[in-house]
């Protein structure tokens, strides 16, 4: 039965395969081509592109193939979406910066002006995890091999390392000047020794923004007179300097040293001179990581010897941004300096069809580059292209790495958190906000949602805490997605068990009060937030099991049906099903989908007219959950079957559950603004209004 569906499936995607190349070349001739300069690294392979089609060709073929045909709709759409051929037939609309611990979304718009993009910086914290998603519109054609090719230039040094370096001597003189200058979290050296036979003077300025440390020294002497000046502001922890200065007329020898553990840097700059030689040695050694400097310089009438050696294990990475200049910025040398291809990376999007919804796609997950010298801004050339090159979209814009979010940016992602949980304010009661904790890594503090992630074997268990009987409100379902999605992008999580922190109750469903008696804007908000729980869960990458510790009825079930696999707690007291028709409400087609998926079409239909509530044992007979054990060890076997599942090639066995699902997700992507109206509608009728009424009253006076 299985390999029969498999080979259908594998039939009609190897069909639909071929009918999205045929349709290349078609697409090729409608676009202009693409101005995109990248490499050419693919080889012809002399590849002769079947006959074109139109997409109205394509959805004549085997138009009596029902299950072809539910296929070819799903990918394809009902037909073209925008008839208007002045409008591009795909549309790149943004591009969002995914990260867990990004204070708020850091989102792009690609449908304004992509010119002021080029000024704008998107600031990214060093080292974490993200990834980019990108929003598009299919609007007529179907568009194959899309790519996301992502160029990354590191821009001059300007805002990143400058080193200028003047030296001017001849037998009875000597200068130097020596300022460096990093913007990577504002580091600035100047060093400016000027020395002749009978007289030298000293300048070291050090000025770090890095934690506010300013530190100047002055030496100027001559052979009768020495002065030394020393300045050291700091409001840092962990300083220690030590300053030795030993003078006569004949000689001069100053050591300093300067060690602060904030951030580890440390200075050390050794000066000895008499009248005939000079000789000075300062090395800084900043760990914020792998600065060093050394310079020696070693002088007598007669001969100058100089080492300087700039030490960052980045210059091997980036040598192009180092120069030595005397006046970099008088000379312009931003703009004589081409910024570096650092790196380019071509991502398959792979083939669409035209669908009122948009499409996203998502990259795998990168980690931001880590270190001082890193730190800066990238400068970004985006191309939305396909194998035929088309220019669906090119822009440029940069990308900031910082050793932190900027805090405006904080303020403004709190203010959207705010909009955003404002709209969950519920009979005009705003939501306490405690649990909305973007930047927390510590999954816990969440109100209505307790996470918790064992690193030792990446199991995550999200236990409902939301009393008194965990139902889902449009908080709770906001919360919970929000939490998914956090521990989807989180490598150390590799599988993630539902419970519930409540006796008895798994969940009870979707909450009754954000349907019985509110607005019909409330309940558009409402029904979005449950498609999107079901579009996370169902669709989830990472393994999930639901261990079921209590009465699981409707939304509870449906949660539960989203998941990889069931356990439920052997107890004849709790039930488990979709009873929408009991309330009088009819379960959406994903509803029916979801348990028509697991328990096949006949348990299906009687189970959804019915409204029936499965105790236990029957829901283990209809295969509604795969496995019952005493309530005391539900958990402990959701953990243990999940080490078993995590034992399976992660990869082999996310692509099969993809393949499974992906239709049922499609259907509801391609359908989700409908099924927002259908509902609003269907649920602000006064005819079901009056059956929740009276279904909440009857709950209430069961109670009694
Ligand atoms: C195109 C249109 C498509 C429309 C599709 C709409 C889909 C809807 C899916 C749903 O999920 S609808 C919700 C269905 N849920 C239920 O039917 C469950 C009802 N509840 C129960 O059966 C029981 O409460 C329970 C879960 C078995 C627990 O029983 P227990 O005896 O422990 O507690 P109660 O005293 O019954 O309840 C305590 C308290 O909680 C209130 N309550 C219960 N369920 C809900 C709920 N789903 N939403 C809001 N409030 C709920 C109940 O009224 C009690 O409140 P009180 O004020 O303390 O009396």
């Amino acid at each position: 039965m299985l390999g029969l569906d498999v080979c259908e499936f594998g039939g009609q995607f190897l069909e639909l395969l071929w009918l999205t190349v045929c349709y290349r070349g078609i697409m090729a001739d409608k676009e202009g081509t693409a101005p995109v300069h990248e490499e050419e690294d693919e080889t012809d392979l002399n590849y002769q592109a079947p006959a074109q089609k139109t997409l109205q060709e394509i959805q004549e073929l085997d138009k009596d193939d029902e299950s072809l045909n539910k296929y070819k709709q799903t990918l394809l759409g009902t037909g073209p979406v925008v008839l208007d051929p002045s409008i591009p037939n795909v549309q790149v609309t943004r591009l969002t910066l995914m990260c867990v611990q990004a204070p708020g979304p850091i989102t792009m718009d690609l449908t304004g002006d992509l010119e002021a993009l080029k000024k704008q910086n998107f600031t990214m914290k060093e080292g974490v995890d993200y990834r980019v998603k990108i929003h598009f519109k299919v609007n007529r054609e179907i568009v194959s091999g899309l790519k996301y090719v992502h160029l990354t230039y590191r821009k001059g040094l300007r805002d990143q390392l400058s080193l200028a370096l003047v030296l001017d001597m001849n037998l009875d003189q000597l200068s130097l000047a020596l300022v460096l200058d990093t913007n990577l979290d504002q580091l600035s050296l100047a060093l400016v020794l000027d020395t002749n036979l009978d007289q030298l003077s000293l300048a070291l300025v050090l000025d770090t923004n890095l934690d506010q440390l300013s530190l100047a020294l002055v030496l100027d002497t001559n052979l009768d007179q020495l002065s030394l000046a020393l300045v050291l502001d700091t409001n840092l922890d962990q300083l220690s300097l030590a300053l030795v200065l030993d003078t006569n007329l004949d000689q001069l020898s100053l050591a300093l040293v300067l060690d602060t553990n904030l951030d580890q840097l440390s200075l050390a700059l050794v000066l000895d001179t008499n009248l005939d030689q000079l000789s000075l040695a300062l090395v800084l050694d900043t760990n914020l990581d792998q600065l060093s400097l050394a310079l020696v310089l070693d002088m007598n009438l007669d001969q100058l010897s100089l080492a300087l050696v700039l030490d960052t294990n980045l210059l091997a990475e980036f040598s192009s941004s180092l120069y030595l200049t005397p006046d970099p910025v008088s000379q312009g040398f931003e703009q004589a300096v081409n910024p570096s291809l650092l790196d380019k990376a071509v991502y398959m999007v792979g083939s669409y069809g035209p669908r009122v919804e948009e499409h996203e796609f998502i990259t795998p997950v990168e980690e931001a580059p880590k270190g001082l010298i890193v730190r800066g801004i990238y400068h970004i050339k985006s191309y939305f292209t396909d194998d035929d090159k088309t220019d669906h979209l090119s822009w440029e814009w940069n990308l900031q790495i910082k050793k932190d979010w900027d805090s405006t940016e904080s303020c403004i992602s709190r203010l959207g958190v705010l909009s955003l949980f404002s709209a969950s304010c519920r009979h005009g009661r705003p939501y306490a906000l405690s649990h909305v904790a973007f930047n927390d890594r510590h999954l816990s503090t969440s109100s209505k949602i307790k996470v918790d992630l064992d690193n030792s074997n990446g199991i995550a268990v999200m236990k409902f805490d939301n009393p008194p009987v965990n139902s889902m409100s449009l908080d709770f379902l906001t919360e919970f997605s929000i939490n998914l999605e956090k521990l989807e992008l989180d490598k150390s999580c590799r599988g993630v068990i539902l419970t519930s922190a409540q006796p008895r109750i798994f969940s009870a469903g979707l909450d009754i009060m954000d349907m019985y008696g509110t607005s019909p804007e409330h309940c558009g908000a409402f029904w979005k937030a449950v498609q999107d729980m079901w579009l996370k869960l169902y669709g989830y990458s990472k393994i999930t099991i639901a261990a079921i510790n209590g009465a699981s009825p409707a939304g509870g079930c449906l949660m539960a049906l989203c998941c990889d696999y069931r356990i439920m707690a052997d107890d004849p007291r709790y039930s488990i099903g979709l009873n929408e028709t009991q309330l009088g409400i009819v379960a959406p087609f994903w509803f029916k989908d979801t348990l028509l998926n697991t328990v096949g079409h006949r348990t299906t239909e009687l189970s959804l007219q019915m409204g029936i509530m499965y105790h236990a044992h029957e829901a283990l007979k209809i295969g509604l959950v795969d496995q019952l054990v005493p309530e005391g060890k539900v958990l402990s076997t959701a953990v243990e079957t999940l080490g078993t599942w995590l034992a399976v090639p992660g990869h082999a066995r996310e692509i099969s559950k993809s393949m499974m699902r992906k239709p049922t997700v499609d259907k509801l992507l391609a359908n989700k603004e409908a099924d927002i109206k259908n509902f609003v509608s269907f649920i602000t009728k006064d005819s079901i209004q009056k059956s929740l009424g009276m279904y909440l009253a009857a709950l209430k006076k069961k109670k009694a």
